[in-house]
C-alpha cells in the first residue's frame, strides 16, 4: 500500500496508551494523519512510502503543546528582568506595549517565537496577544498549529478602545478563522483584575453560543487574590464561578494561589489549569500545587508564558522544571513522573484546548504532529530509559525533525518555512528601535 510517509524510529512514546514505549517501530502517515503504528519489519512489508525517514537513534513523541504564551513578546525578551509581576507589567511591559506594539511588531515577534518553538519541538501554541489576526496569519503561513486568543480588556489598548470593541473584533475574527484547519480560537479575557463583570457576562454568552473555550490568567499572585478579597470580599475564583465562567471549557493559567478547598472546588467545575512553572519562578509569583491538582482529577497542561517573563519558549525545559518543582514542593520524589510531565506537555494541552480528538498523542486517526529527538549525543547516553532521558536530560538542541499535520517543518534542524537570517535581521531592527526605551 502506498502512503505519504513512514518514519522508522528507535523508540516511539505515543503518550496514549500511557506508559507504553515501543522499540524499533514505525509511524505511518498519509494525508496528514497517522494511519498506523507498528513494528518496523511489518511496516516495511506492508507499506510503500513515498518518503521514508530512518531515525535509528531517536525517540518519537507527539508534538509539544505550549498551552499559554504571548508569542510576539519574544521581541521583549530581556527588557525587564528580576521584577515581581505587577511592577514588571505596569511599569515596564504595558508602557512598552503601548508605545511599540503594532501589526508589524506582532508579525515579527510571532515569527521569532514560531521559529524558536518549532526548533524546540512545539507544534501547537495557545496564544494571547494584541493583533491576534496577525498571529493567526503567521501561524498559517509557517504551518504551525495555533489556538488564537480573542483578547478582552476593560480599558483601551493598541488593539481596541473599550470592552464593546474587543468583543466585536473577537466575533469578527472568530468568523474569519473558522475554516482554517490549523487554527482554533478561544476567548481570552486577560485577568480578573483587568476585566469587569459586565464584559465577562457578555463574553460568556458569546462563548456559549460558539461553543468556545476561554483562556485567562487566574490566581497568578498572592497580591491578585488579596486585592480582590479586600475589594469584593471574594477571591477571583469565587467571582468567576459566580459569573458562570468555570466550566470544562475554561483554562485557568498560573493558579499559584490555591487552598485545599480551592483545589477540591475547581476540580468539580471540570476546568483546566495551565501551569507555567518557569514564569512563576522568575516573577516569584509562587507555584501551582500540581501534584495535589492532578490527584484531585484536574487536567493540568503546560505553558511557557511570554518570553519577556520566561525568557524562552522551550517546552522541554518547562517539562523538566514542572517535574522537578512538583517533587520539591510536595516532598515526594514520585510526584509528577516523567510520563506525567510528558502528558502535561502533550495530551493534557490538547484536552484543555478541546483538541484531543485531533492532537496530543500518536493514536491512529490523529493528525501527524510529530517530533523526533536525537538521543545519540553523549549528554543523553546511555539510554536505559528514553523517557527519563527525554524529560530529565535532553535539551531542545536535540530536536531534529518536526512535522505538523504530516508536513515537515524542521528537517535535520533546518526550518523549512522560516529563514533564520531574516529573523535575526528583523529582531535587530526592533532591538534598535526599542534600545532607548
Ligand atoms: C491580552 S494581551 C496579553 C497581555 O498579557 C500580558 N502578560 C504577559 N504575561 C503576563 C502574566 O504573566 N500575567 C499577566 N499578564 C501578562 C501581556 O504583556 C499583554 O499585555
Ligand atoms: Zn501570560
Amino acid at each position: 500500500m502506498q502512503v505519504d510517509l513512514l518514519i522508522q524510529a528507535r523508540w516511539i512514546i505515543p503518550v496514549e496508551p500511557a506508559g507504553v514505549i515501543h522499540e524499533n517501530h514505525s509511524l505511518v502517515v498519509d494525508d496528514g494523519k497517522i494511519i498506523n503504528l507498528l513494528d518496523t519489519a511489518s511496516a516495511m512489508q506492508k507499506y510503500q512510502p513515498r518518503a521514508l525517514e530512518t531515525l535509528d537513534q531517536h525517540v518519537l513523541i507527539p508534538g509539544l503543546i505550549n498551552c499559554h504564551t504571548h508569542a510576539a513578546m519574544s521581541l521583549l525578551s530581556g527588557i525587564a528582568d528580576d521584577l515581581p509581576l505587577m511592577d514588571w507589567l505596569q511599569n515596564h511591559i504595558w508602557p512598552a506595549e503601548q508605545k511599540w506594539v503594532s501589526e508589524s511588531f506582532v508579525r515579527d515577534g510571532t515569527d521569532l517565537a514560531i521559529a524558536e518553538m518549532l526548533r524546540g519541538g512545539t507544534t501547537c501554541f495557545n496564544d494571547m496577544y494584541f493583533f491576534p489576526d496577525i498571529a493567526a496569519q503567521q501561524a498559517v503561513e509557517h504551518g504551525i498549529r495555533a489556538n488564537i486568543g480573542l483578547i478582552v480588556f476593560d480599558f483601551p489598548t493598541v488593539w481596541a478602545e473599550n470592552a464593546e470593541a474587543y468583543l466585536s473584533k473577537a466575533l469578527a475574527l472568530h468568523e474569519r478563522l473558522r475554516h482554517e484547519h490549523l487554527i482554533s480560537t478561544s476567548f481570552a479575557p486577560h485577568a480578573p483584575y483587568t476585566v469587569s463583570d459586565e464584559p465577562l457576562r457578555k463574553m460568556l454568552t458569546f462563548a456559549d453560543e460558539l461553543d468556545s473555550t476561554i483562556h485567562m490568567h487566574v490566581h497568578e499572585t498572592r497580591h491578585e487574590v488579596d486585592e480582590q478579597l479586600q475589594k469584593n470580599g471574594q477571591t477571583p475564583l469565587q467571582r468567576l464561578h459566580e459569573l458562570g465562567l468555570l466550566t470544562p471549557s475554561f483554562m485557568a493559567v498560573h493558579m499559584t494561589q490555591l487552598s485545599a478547598d480551592d483545589i477540591r472546588f475547581y476540580a468539580e467545575t471540570g476546568g483546566h489549569i495551565v501551569h507555567c512553572p518557569e514564569s512563576n519562578l522568575k516573577l516569584a509569583s509562587g507555584f501551582c500545587p500540581v501534584a495535589a491538582c492532578l490527584e484531585a482529577g484536574i487536567n493540568v497542561a503546560l505553558g511557557t508564558d511570554g518570553a519577556a517573563s520566561n525568557n524562552d519558549q522551550d517546552m522541554l525545559a518547562e517539562m523538566r522544571v514542572a517535574a522537578l518543582l512538583a517533587k520539591g514542593v510536595s516532598g515526594n520524589a514520585s510526584a509528577v513522573s516523567a510520563m506525567q510531565a510528558l502528558q502535561m506537555a502533550t495530551l493534557n494541552g490538547a484536552k484543555a484546548l478541546g483538541l484531543d480528538d485531533k492532537i496530543g498523542s500518536l493514536l491512529v486517526g490523529k493528525a501527524a504532529d510529530v517530533v523526533a529527538i536525537d538521543l545519540s549525543d553523549v549528554e543523553t547516553q546511555p539510554v536505559f530509559n528514553p523517557l527519563a532521558q527525554l524529560v530529565y536530560a535532553a535539551s531542545r538542541h536535540q530536536v531534529s525533525d518536526v512535522w505538523v499535520a504530516g508536513k515537515r517543518l524542521l528537517n535535520k534542524r533546518q526550518l523549512t518555512t522560516l529563514d533564520l537570517q531574516d529573523l535575526r535581521q528583523r529582531a535587530a531592527v526592533w532591538q534598535q528601535r526599542l534600545a532607548g526605551f
